[in-house]
């Protein structure tokens, strides 16, 4: 968790960066605390690798500022770069190279000690398990293994804050847990500051806090329990033979407003468990079913937005497009 007696690793304030005539961030402002695992969760062109791109001095923003490790992202890029990791959404390892190989060629380009080059190399491939495979090539390795070693690979200079884009995009659930496992596991043991972005709402639910980024704009900011209890409360869902009625008489007899989704009644309360027993003896209509559920990320983007994440992240159209531009290489 963060330490909030020490000033922020990350400030930004008022960023913009346009392409063209689009806004791909508009006016997004905030903090990182050191030691923090902090998430930036958005549908697929929200605007997530552009702040980051940013932050890493890879892009130049239109205006606003911001600084790393207390170093401003537009004139003090050396010392930025050296304050932080980064890996990418896309596997950039050599191919030809085995692992081991490939640690060391960065800590080369680097300039690691030579006195601490190899021990920092088998500390960091012992943590994220791959030593026994440390003389394997990596055309060899699974998708999860590479995502490990690019992690490893990121830390190897010993940075303040690790950039983590899209980490698990393309992995299995099983291989995704992995590494959120391995995440865990770096910030605790190193106490380091890691900024990701995310599509995955169940992965967001690991972050520290969290900021929900749509069209440009951080529309929440939260940790993820004070986002999900802004929703306001539990949410129950009935289905009755008369919907329309139903919602009039919980409307009457119990002063909340409900709503009608995919043929059922929905609405929010605080502490379900004890309403509904209540509401199942006073209701005079004839219920067909009824469920309650804790909110979610989801649903905290549904209230935001007007729209769910889901089938936004999923659409193949903005996964081609994201293609395109990955292939375009960076402007
Ligand atoms: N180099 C570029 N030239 C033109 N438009 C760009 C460029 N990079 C990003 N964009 C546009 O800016 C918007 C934000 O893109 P960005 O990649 O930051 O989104 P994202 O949230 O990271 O989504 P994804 O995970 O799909 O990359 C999108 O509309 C995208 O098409």
């Amino acid at each position: 968790m963060a330490d909030n007696s020490k000033s922020p690793i990350i400030e930004v304030s008022g960023l913009h960066r346009s392409f063209g005539k689009l806004e791909a961030v508009k006016d997004v402002s905030f903090t990182v605390g050191e030691g923090e695992i902090f998430g930036f969760l958005g549908p697929n062109g929200a605007g997530k690798t552009t702040t980051i791109n940013i932050l890493c001095t890879l892009l130049l923003p239109t205006s606003g500022n911001a600084k790393v490790n207390g170093y401003d992202v537009i004139m003090q890029t050396d010392d930025v770069r050296r304050s932080i990791g980064l890996v990418f959404q896309e596997p950039t390892l050599d191919d030809y190279l085995n692992a081991e190989q490939n640690l060391r060629f960065h800590a080369y380009a680097y300039g690691v000690p030579p006195a601490e080059r190899e021990t920092r190399i088998r500390e960091l491939m012992e943590m994220v398990e791959l030593w026994d495979r440390r003389k394997d090539q990596i055309n060899t390795f699974s998708g999860g293994m590479k995502r490990r070693l690019e992690i490893a690979r990121g830390l190897i200079h010993q940075p303040k804050v690790l950039f983590l884009d899209e980490p698990t995009i393309g992995l299995d659930p099983q291989t995704r847990r992995n590494i959120w496992d391995h995440i865990k596991r770096l910030q605790e043991q190193t106490g380091l500051t890691i900024f990701m972005t995310t599509h995955y709402m169940e992965e967001a639910e690991n972050c520290d806090r969290i900021a929900i980024i749509d069209y440009g704009k951080i529309v929440a900011l939260g940790t993820p329990e004070k986002l999900k209890d802004s929703v306001g409360g539990d949410l129950v869902t009935i289905k009755t033979a008369d919907n329309n009625a139903a919602i009039a008489e919980i409307r009457q007899q119990f002063g909340i407003e409900a709503g009608l989704k995919d043929d059922n009644v929905v609405f929010s309360v605080q502490h379900g468990e004890q309403f509904l027993p209540e509401f199942v003896r006073q209701f005079t209509g004839s219920l067909l079913s009824v469920g309650i559920r804790r909110p979610t990320l989801d649903d905290v983007f549904l209230k935001h937005t007007g729209r769910e994440i889901r089938a936004e992240a999923a659409d193949p159209l903005a996964m081609i497009k994201r293609q395109r531009r990955i292939q375009g290489g960076m402007h």
